[in-house]
């Protein structure tokens, strides 16, 4: 029987984690072929040493893919893509992707983002894309290291709503195979956007103000700031039919108080780092994006955005 043929994109946090868990099970069970994508330093690295996870779950802390290619349109028939980018590679990544899959070829975006799946979907219309949430918290040590702290990583996968009769057997025995923590639903939509309400709200408004997730709950302005854009997203699920819980915007607050106070988020971090690319767009750029199909105002989240645009930092 043909192995599976399975493909990460991108090794960085995220799809250094999960590519490592399923490719180490993998080096023993032999069960898939995997192939693993990265460019520039980081292929060369991996390509030598192998991808190396720091984490207190993997004592043994490398491993080698079947294959590794520095080009997207070098990979040979996949049956599944992980795309492991951040969100301004997204639609680079999927326009090299399109000569080279299958019409059976299933993609797993590992990113979080309302609208994540409608962006592939622009331009990869056919195939089958599973919509997905992820709960991790890893980063690039240096090239081909990847260092995971605090909670083993946790994916939510769901079905695609227009391919929703795709077999997804072998995937799930995938996960399992890979002792990957996953949850795999009909509709994962509740879950992506229970997350978006957390990292969109709480993301603008550290990175407008610097601050951390402890003072946007307990500083009166910040507060009021995560509440408006969580306010303009809630009037979006409600139109759009996504039921999430009534009270979604408290909860978001008691989620947030279980962090430490200190706690920045990776927008914050990346806009006052002055990194030339961050993800801003991925939580400002939707929810106004959104309003205007929806015919639903979102004033308060496009001024924010625009204050973070311009560098205005009011402390
Ligand atoms: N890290 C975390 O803890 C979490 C991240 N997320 C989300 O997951 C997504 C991925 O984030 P994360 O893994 O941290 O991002 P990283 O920046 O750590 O990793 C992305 C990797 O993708 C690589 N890449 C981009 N384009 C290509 C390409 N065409 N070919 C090969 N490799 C490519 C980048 O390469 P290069 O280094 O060359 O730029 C980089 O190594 C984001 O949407 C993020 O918000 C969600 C939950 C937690
Ligand atoms: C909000 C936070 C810190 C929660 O883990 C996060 O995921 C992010 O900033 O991207």
């Amino acid at each position: 029987m043909n192995k599976k043929h399975i493909v990460v994109i991108g090794l960085g946090g995220v799809g250094g984690y999960f590519g490592f868990k399923i490719n180490q099970a993998n080096e023993t069970s032999e069960k898939y072929r995997i192939t693993f994508v990265a460019r520039g330093e980081t292929y060369e690295k991996v390509k030598k040493d192998g991808l190396v996870l720091l984490s207190p779950e993997h004592p043994n802390n490398q491993t080698y893919p079947n294959v590794i290619e520095e080009h997207i349109n070098d990979i040979k028939n996949p049956d599944l893509v992980f795309i492991a980018v951040k969100e301004y590679d997204l639609e680079n990544v999927c326009k090299q992707l399109l000569p080279v899959i299958n019409k059976n070829t299933v993609l797993i975006p590992m990113m979080n983002g309302a609208d994540i799946y409608d962006r592939i979907r622009k331009i990869i219309p056919d195939h089958a894309v599973l919509p997905t949430c992820i709960y991790v918290a890893s980063h690039i040590k240096e090239r081909g290291t990847v260092e995971h702290k605090g909670k083993a990583g946790k994916m939510i996968i769901g079905r695609d709503p227009q391919h929703f009769f795709t077999d997804v057997k072998w995937i799930i025995d995938l996960f399992e195979d890979s002792k990957v923590d996953f949850d795999f639903k009909d509709d994962s939509l509740v879950d992506i956007w229970t997350k978006f309400f957390f990292i969109a709200s709480f993301g603008l408004v550290t990175a407008k103000h610097n601050s951390s997730i402890g003072t946007v709950c307990s500083d009166a302005e910040q507060k009021n700031e995560a509440t408006e854009i969580m306010k303009e997203m809630k009037q979006i699920t409600d139109q759009k039919g996504i039921e999430l819980s009534e009270d979604i915007i408290e909860k978001t607050f008691e989620k947030a108080l279980t962090f430490p106070f200190e706690t920045p988020t990776s927008l914050q971090l990346d806009v006052h780092s002055g990194k030339k690319e961050n993800e801003l767009e991925l939580f400002a750029g939707a929810i106004p994006k959104y309003g205007k199909e929806l015919n639903i105002e979102t004033p308060f989240t496009q001024k924010v955005f625009q204050e973070i645009k311009g560098g205005l930092q009011v402390y």
